[in-house]
């Protein structure tokens, strides 16, 4: 079997994106969505694999910035599409993408590649580690409640149609970005996604629904969210199905998910993906009703090693030697002393006695500061071979702020 790997065409693409459902299950996805992602694939960073005329394979790369601590944008690219027809599969064809894809990003100068998986135990081999958490949650809102914060007669609530308030909300979430960890600068188009809303996967919900909290005429939160009214023998048991939520300041906040509790009819709220910091767990009466469950979110795969930790900054100072093992992306292997601190980092080529060994894996895990490395030292992930480096590089490459993926690509 010949499998030939080429950039993908424009006029493939139909094929390409229908290859990958099938790779996913073969249901077919609402025109809406299907034209947006046609619209957001950048085609001359996606890949198919073809058997003869049959594309077997497809992966893609979208250009982003990552913020990361300190605030800083670093170009990425975003994984996504990966698939590998059933009929081809544990051939090795994933495996030769990967390597593509690694090598092209690293001719495009960026730093990081990052992505969400299907499965998380696929992309280890290849170096990504999961740098980022989301928490869901189940909310008890009938024996849950939030107390009205100080300030809250200030905040103005009222409906809006989702696509009128579009723009505003959007720069509300903007505003976030370089603020949070993982979070990721877009090109345009993307503000199209969060408003999706197909009405074949609803079910059973209502449209979206937006509501916009105001200070002074000015926008500064929303919550979008379904509505799915139930009806028991012991009477209304409604569930709101949390989209989004943004606030500009704290009180804002807790006056949008004091709304999303009272919603008459409803007995509880459920939300797929927010941080684990969420300031949720700190405004409930009870913890125990948010029942709470955290999973992986971004991965992240240093590219260009040296580059990366230069970019971010680091929470305390820092002077170690990595011994970094890297299999996949050999030019990353070897040692590299990093010195750094809140301001700024250098992270250079050394022959000095190494401090930590550890794999291209680990510091991809621990880049966005979510992770740290003395929990994975705690693993056997990481090895300390000078008293005291674990204890500085962990706390140096920890942030205050837990890196968040809002949303999936
Ligand atoms: C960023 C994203 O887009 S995530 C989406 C990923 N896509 C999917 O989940 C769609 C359904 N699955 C598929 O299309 C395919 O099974 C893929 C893409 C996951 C794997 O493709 P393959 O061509 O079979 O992978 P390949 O043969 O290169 O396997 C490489 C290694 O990964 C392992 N592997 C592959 N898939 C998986 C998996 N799902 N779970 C665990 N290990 C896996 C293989 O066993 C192999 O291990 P080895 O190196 O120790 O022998």
């Amino acid at each position: 079997m010949t499998i030939e790997l080429r950039v993908l065409r424009p006029s493939e693409w139909d094929d390409w994106f229908g290859k990958l459902l099938l790779a996913f299950g073969g249901v077919e996805e609402p025109q809406e969505e299907r034209e947006l992602w046609g619209s957001l694939t950048e085609h001359e960073r996606s890949i198919g694999a073809w058997d003869g005329d049959d594309c077997v394979g497809t992966a893609g790369a979208f250009s982003f910035g990552v913020s990361v601590p300190g605030g800083a944008m670093v170009p990425a690219a975003g994984v996504t599409m990966v698939s590998v027809a059933a009929t081809h599969r544990r051939r090795g064809v994933l495996t030769s993408m990967m390597r593509r894809q690694l090598d092209d990003v690293r001719r495009w100068g960026e730093p990081l590649a990052v992505l969400t998986a299907s499965e998380p135990e696929i992309y280890g081999r290849f170096g990504y580690g999961i740098a980022t958490q989301q928490m869901s949650a189940q909310i008890d809102t009938v024996r849950g409640r939030i107390t009205a914060p100080q300030g809250a007669d200030a905040v103005r609530l009222r409906f809006a149609e989702v696509a009128d308030v579009a723009a505003e909300c959007e720069a509300v979430y903007v505003r976030g970005i370089g603020s949070r960890p993982g979070m990721l600068a877009r090109k345009p188009g993307w503000e199209r996604l969060p408003l999706l809303d197909p009405p074949a996967e609803r079910d059973g919900a209502s449209p979206m629904q937006c509501v916009v909290a105001e200070r002074e005429g000015e926008i500064v939160g929303f919550v979008r969210f379904h509505n799915k009214p139930e009806w028991e023998a012991g009477g209304p048991s409604g569930t709101i199905r949390l989209r989004h939520i943004e606030a500009l300041d704290p009180v804002t906040y807790a006056v949008l998910w004091r709304f999303l509790f009272d919603i008459d009819l409803t007995v509880r709220v459920v939300v797929r993906n927010r941080p684990v910091d969420d300031p949720l767990l700190h405004l409930v009466n009870d913890v125990r009703k948010l029942e709470v469950r955290v999973r992986d979110g971004l991965f992240v795969r240093l590219v260009d090693l040296g580059a990366a930790l230069e970019a971010r900054t680091y929470r305390t100072p820092v002077d170690v030697v990595f011994d970094v093992d890297d299999a996949f992306c050999p030019w990353n292997a070897g040692r590299w002393r990093l010195t750094g601190d809140s301001k700024g980092a250098s992270c250079k080529r050394t022959e000095d006695d190494v401090d930590l060994a550890l794999s291209v894996r680990e510091l991809g895990a621990a880049y966005l500061g979510g992770v740290s490395l003395a929990a994975l030292a705690g693993a056997g992930r990481v090895r300390e071979l000078r008293q005291g480096a674990l204890a500085e590089a962990s706390s140096a490459f920890i942030s205050d702020v837990a890196p968040w993926l809002p949303h999936g690509f």
